[in-house]
């Protein structure tokens, strides 16, 4: 593992300060004026309370001492004027903030995938500790940046709220602005602390978080709905779901608890400060050492401090946990690549003498046992090679080499002598076409299933029927009730397909993977094609079809098939026999037959379907 990868999977990047800066570079990217607009109605609305204790106090003591009427008339307008403000600064700042959450969330969502997509290989993806992060920057790209921007202005104006108090405070009682502040500063403190136990306790249940929602999908699959019913594991699917929300729940009450014995003792300790405040304000009044605005002033800014702290330190430990887990958004956005880049990519040729294995081990990590062990492979140009082995004998990784999802260990992958690692890594997957053995199923219509194989042809109707004949689906996806407009799925219906779910349709097995096959078909021109168990969900007469039709599709092409199907590859002119990571037979189907070796033992075994064992017991071999 580089230690680029250990830095995504690790603490979230950066300092705090860094992550806060980043935060307000991508509301200030997303919607400037929203977050100058924020800033402003911020300032606004830390003011106004203090300009409320300060015009009361000048309104009352003028009331009470006799003054005129226009001497009180104008504090007395700028009350209203300030109540007016009041209310409505909350009602546009709310108005504000919902469309700087949007702007910078819709910005956050497409950073993360840019970055994202940056990932060439698969090795993130199949990294747990990873995928956990990753779950979490998908939270922080929507809401985070923005919790952040707006936790650190809350912050802000709760101290700009809390100086003027202070100051106010100051001039009629030293003693007791001390006594807020020390009140004040312990809470500060303590959220600060809590907020930090908080989000490492997030970190902490997130593989327990992300087994609750395994179990919960799986529930409510429809893949598994039948295997779940007939096996009859709901009830045992739903114990252990509930075992990992009781796990996560357990951690987030120890949590919750400490947080409320906390802020109940310090809430206490405030209200103590303040009733303290309130005797000795009566006491300085009867004895005639404080006005009646005075003591208004004194309860007002014993309140305002006290709650502007309590704010201050809520905002805080909110900008605290939100910077926290923006964090982690920040460490997939500035992550980098997964698999080393040149700097100067060799230039990729069109394919002219072969694909070449030299010495490649692989294993995908050092924690996992070796899956290819020293394989030397020459994959000819213009001719098929099948590779075929036991179940985990390393074919699909092979495969995964030489579409440089993952690099070798050891040794190279050579395409015309020049190293995969070499060129750039999107011109080498223009050059391949594959049907991975676990395809994809997109919930789409038929014919976008097939053009996404192209999308630079995503509208050449003709061409994505033409490959829906090759692979023997046109009749079928012609017939659907809209064709192959027809979204091939019963989950997301579009508002015209609402005709009571009868236009969502689903394919069986086989016709997915004659789909997947068309897919393929529709990358038309490449340089290398990869079948791997192209025709394993299909029946024999559509095997037989579709593998007349992959060889008329191979003529000419360099092509790899994977097949446990041995009558499928007897036609290669190339069969290759792996067996734990290692090549053990080379040849065509009559000279490995002749040679009497492993292919020519499950051949025989494969044609019969049944054998017997050396201890003349009669045993079933079906596919490899
Ligand atoms: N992402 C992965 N992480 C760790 N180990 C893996 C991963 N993918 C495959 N393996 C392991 O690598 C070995 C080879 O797997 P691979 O899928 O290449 O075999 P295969 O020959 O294609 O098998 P099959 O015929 O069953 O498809 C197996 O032991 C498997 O457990």
């Amino acid at each position: 593992m580089n230690s680029r990868d250990e830095e995504a999977r690790g603490a979230p990047a950066g300092s705090r300060w860094q992550r806060t800066a980043l935060a307000f570079a991508l509301a200030a990217k997303a919607a400037p004026g929203a977050l100058l607009a924020y800033v402003a109605l911020t300032l606004v609305s830390g003011a106004l309370p203090v300009a409320t204790a300060w015009l009361t106090k000048v309104t009352l003591d003028g009331l009470v001492g006799g003054a005129v009427l226009r001497t009180v008339l104008v504090p007395g307008i700028g009350l209203s004027l300030v109540g007016v403000c009041g209310g409505l600064v909350p009602q546009v700042t709310h108005y504000v903030r919902t469309q700087l959450e949007r702007e910078t969330g819709l910005l956050g969502q497409e950073r993360l995938f840019q970055a994202v997509e940056r990932f060439v290989g698969l090795g993130r993806f199949e990294d747990p500790r990873f995928l956990d992060r990753l779950r979490l920057a998908q939270q922080a790209s929507s809401v985070t940046a923005n919790q952040a921007v707006e936790g650190t202005l809350g912050s802000a104006r709760a101290a700009f709220t809390i100086i003027s108090f202070l100051g106010s405070l100051f001039l009629l009682n030293p003693v007791l602005t001390v006594l807020v502040l020390a009140a004040g500063v312990p809470m500060l403190l303590a959220e600060l602390a809590l907020s930090r136990q908080r989000a490492r306790m997030l970190w902490r249940i997130g593989p327990t978080e992300r087994r609750e929602l395994f179990y919960s999908d799986l529930l409510a699959s429809v893949e598994a709905a039948k295997e779940v019913r007939l096996f009859g594991i709901g009830a045992f699917l739903r114990e252990r779901m509930l075992v990992e929300r009781r796990a996560a729940n357990t951690a987030k009450r120890a949590v919750d608890l400490r947080e409320v014995v906390t802020q109940s003792g310090l809430g206490l300790l405030a209200a103590l400060v303040s009733g303290g405040g309130l005797l000795w304000a009566i006491w300085a009044a009867s004895a005639g050492m404080l006005s009646v605005g005075d003591i208004t002033m004194l309860v007002a800014a014993v309140a305002g401090v006290q709650g502007a702290l309590t704010q201050l330190a809520r905002e805080v430990a909110r900008t605290h946990q939100a910077l926290l887990m923006f964090g982690h958004y920040v460490a997939v956005v500035t992550c980098g690549p997964d698999l080393p880049v040149v700097a100067v990519p060799r230039p990729l040729p069109a394919l002219r003498s072969g694909i070449e294995l030299r010495d490649v081990w692989f294993r995908y990590s050092d924690a996992h046992p070796w899956v290819l062990r020293g394989v030397n492979l020459h994959i000819p140009f213009g001719k098929t090679t099948a590779l075929i082995g036991l179940n985990g004998a390393g074919k699909s990784t092979l495969v995964k080499l030489l579409c440089r999802f993952y690099d070798p260990t050891r040794g190279a992958v050579l395409w015309d002598g020049v190293d995969i690692r070499d060129v750039d890594v999107a011109a080498l997957r223009r050059r391949i076409s594959a049907v991975f053995q676990d395809y994809m199923e997109y919930d789409m219509t038929a014919a976008e299933n097939i053009a996404l194989g192209d999308v630079t042809k995503l509208d050449d109707q003709e061409w994505v029927r033409s490959s829906a004949k090759r692979a023997g689906i046109h009749d079928k996806l012609a017939d659907l009730p809209k064709g192959y407009d027809t979204v091939l799925s019963r989950m997301f219906l579009m508002e015209s397909d609402e005709e009571g779910g009868r236009t969502g349709v689903v394919l069986s097995g086989g016709q997915w993977q004659r789909l997947a096959l068309a897919r393929a078909f529709f990358r038309d021109r490449r340089d290398l094609v990869i079948l791997d168990e192209p025709s394993a969900g299909l029946d024999a007469v559509a095997e037989y079809e579709i593998h007349t039709s992959l060889k008329r599709h191979r003529e000419g092409r360099t092509s790899v098939l994977i097949s446990h199907r041995l009558g499928a590859v007897r036609n290669a002119d190339r069969i290759v026999v792996l067996s734990e990571g290692r090549v053990i037979e080379e040849g065509d189907h009559h000279a490995l037959t002749r040679g009497g070796g492993e292919y020519a033992r499950l051949f025989a075994l494969q044609a019969s379907g049944y054998g017997t064992d050396a201890d003349g017991q009669t045993t079933y071999s079906g596919s490899l």
